[in-house]
């Protein structure tokens, strides 16, 4: 599946263009930080390679053959829960994997160990806080074991200490053999999480470097103001 090679990738919907010619390349292995102002594309970006949303054009070489069809998921800022149980929450992402009923609960299980809500297994997966929910959502897509897992902003709205537990874990999932490719805005988790970042701005990938050069000598003006936080509004649409 790897190289993934995205070329020339647009999404124009009437006539105004979200990504503007993006031209990507993602290696079998790491952590990628999609990090750009608001509006830049960086959720459609993600939303375009999960298969959500058909681009406009360009394409898409998933290492040259078509996308495997259960190598890719992605994982909301705001993850939906079933209204059931927390291990049936999780053990869902097993079932159009035809896996037996008795082992998806075991497997769940031991997940649910791994993110450190073993002992939450059988309450309601919806009266889980906002960063058990966020974990519950990366265990049930550790759980089917992507080659490639897309984060949109996993930790937006969580304090300092749910951003770690939640960090802790995405660096697991990495060390466990997916790649993955997320949207941040937080600076500092990018330099805590990424390998290489790609600032996209205006739908358009205005740099890929590995992520200590891209804070320390970044190559574009709106990369550099972007660290900054001077970034002028009318540089973000
Ligand atoms: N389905 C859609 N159809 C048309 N335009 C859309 C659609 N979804 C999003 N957009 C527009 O595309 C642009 C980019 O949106 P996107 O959510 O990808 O930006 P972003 O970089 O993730 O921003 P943020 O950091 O604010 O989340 C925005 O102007 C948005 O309004």
């Amino acid at each position: 599946m790897f190289p993934v090679r995205i070329e020339n990738l647009r999404f124009s919907p009437n006539g105004h263009a979200v990504l503007d010619g993006i031209d990507l390349q993602l290696g079998s292995e790491g952590i990628t930080l999609l990090l750009g102002p608001n509006g830049a594309g960086k959720s459609m970006l993600l939303r375009v390679l999960c298969g959500l949303v058909e681009p406009s054009g360009g394409t898409i070489d998933w290492g040259g053959g078509v996308r495997p069809a259960r190598g890719v998921m992605m994982v909301f800022q705001h993850p939906m829960m079933l209204r059931a149980t927390v291990l049936e929450n999780v053990a869902l992402g097993l079932k159009p994997l035809g896996v037996s009923a008795a082992e998806r609960q075991r497997r769940a299980m031991a997940v649910l160990e791994r993110i450190g809500l073993a002992h939450r297994a059988g309450d309601s997966a919806r009266q889980l806080s906002g960063g058990e929910k966020q974990r519950l959502a990366l265990a049930r897509a550790w759980l089917t074991r992507p080659r490639l897992l897309l984060l949109d902003e996993p930790t937006a709205s969580l304090d300092p200490s749910a951003t770690a537990e939640v960090e802790r874990i995405i660096r697991e999932i990495r060390t466990d053999g997916t790649r993955i490719l997320m949207v941040t805005h937080n600076l500092g988790q990018a330099t805590r999480l990424g390998d290489d970042i790609v600032f996209l701005s205006a739908g358009k990938v205005c740099e890929h470097t590995p992520t200590q050069r891209f804070f320390s000598r970044p190559a574009s003006d709106e990369a550099r103001l972007f660290i900054q936080g001077e970034l002028p509004w009318r540089m973000t649409f």
